[in-house]
């Protein structure tokens, strides 16, 4: 497929290009701070960048009429609502995390949340020292799943691709669920997938959970 991508110079643009690339799929299309790279209309666009790049993002997604997945993070409730907005028309994929390991955590969150009451919780996410946004996004999606007003603390260390930690403790046990991405190819791996899956769908609004 022809890809388009916002965000395309930064880390997980480079990687992303880089993955699609290496299963034969073409960049031909990219935004970026310095503007437009045009070679070709793009089938799909693909947007990690910051929230305040979102309208650019869908106003390109409106005139090229192409599906969008989106894996930026701190979006704004009226960003998620116009992605909905916009789900209407195209298929639209939005997550905070795109890893496959990140779902199975939130599946055994799902599984743990109503047999802890009464126990400590608290999250604990590390990431790279460039990192613009505190706390993460998968770090929030977590406290979501638990529904529950739990602490996060962020660390932010060196290189690191992106740690999450969910600690639980009674007065007589400490029971903790970690995932760490080892590098951005789990994440980029959770968007080739979801380029795939929005394929052949007219439009809709979706999750990485139903990717998976
Ligand atoms: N959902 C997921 O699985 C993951 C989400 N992320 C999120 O993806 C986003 C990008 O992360 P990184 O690639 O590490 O960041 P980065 O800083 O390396 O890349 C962001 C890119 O956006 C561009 N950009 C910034 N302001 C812009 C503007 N005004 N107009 C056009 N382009 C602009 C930058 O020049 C840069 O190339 C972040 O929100 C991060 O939290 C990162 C990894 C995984
Ligand atoms: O900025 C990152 O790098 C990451 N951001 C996402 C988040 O905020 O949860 C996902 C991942 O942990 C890497």
């Amino acid at each position: 497929m022809k890809i388009g991508i916002v965000g395309y110079k930064g880390r997980m643009g480079k990687e992303i290009k880089d993955l699609f690339e290496e299963k034969n799929h073409e960049f031909v299309w990219g935004y970026d701070k310095d503007g437009e790279h045009f070679q070709e209309k793009p089938q799909i666009i693909i947007d990690f960048s910051l929230p305040e790049v979102f309208e650019k993002t869908e106003d390109y997604v409106k005139k090229f009429k192409v599906p969008l997945i989106i894996g930026t993070t701190g979006l704004q409730d009226e960003q998620i609502e116009a992605l909905k907005a916009l789900a209407k028309d195209v298929p639209v994929v939005q997550s905070y995390n795109f890893s496959i390991g990140i779902q199975l955590f939130l599946k055994m969150v799902d599984f743990l949340k109503d047999k802890i009451d009464g126990w400590d919780i608290e999250i604990v996410e590390t990431h790279h020292r460039f990192k613009k946004d505190k706390p993460s996004g998968t770090a929030k999606m977590i406290k979501e799943s638990l529904d529950k007003d739990v602490p996060i603390s962020s660390l932010r260390l060196g290189n690191v691709a992106g740690d999450h930690v969910l600690y639980m403790a009674n007065l007589g046990e400490v029971l903790g669920i970690s995932h760490r991405a080892l590098s951005r190819r789990a994440f980029a791996e959770g968007v080739l997938k979801s380029a795939e899956f929005v394929t052949n769908k007219k439009n809709g609004y979706f999750t990485f959970t139903d990717v998976i």
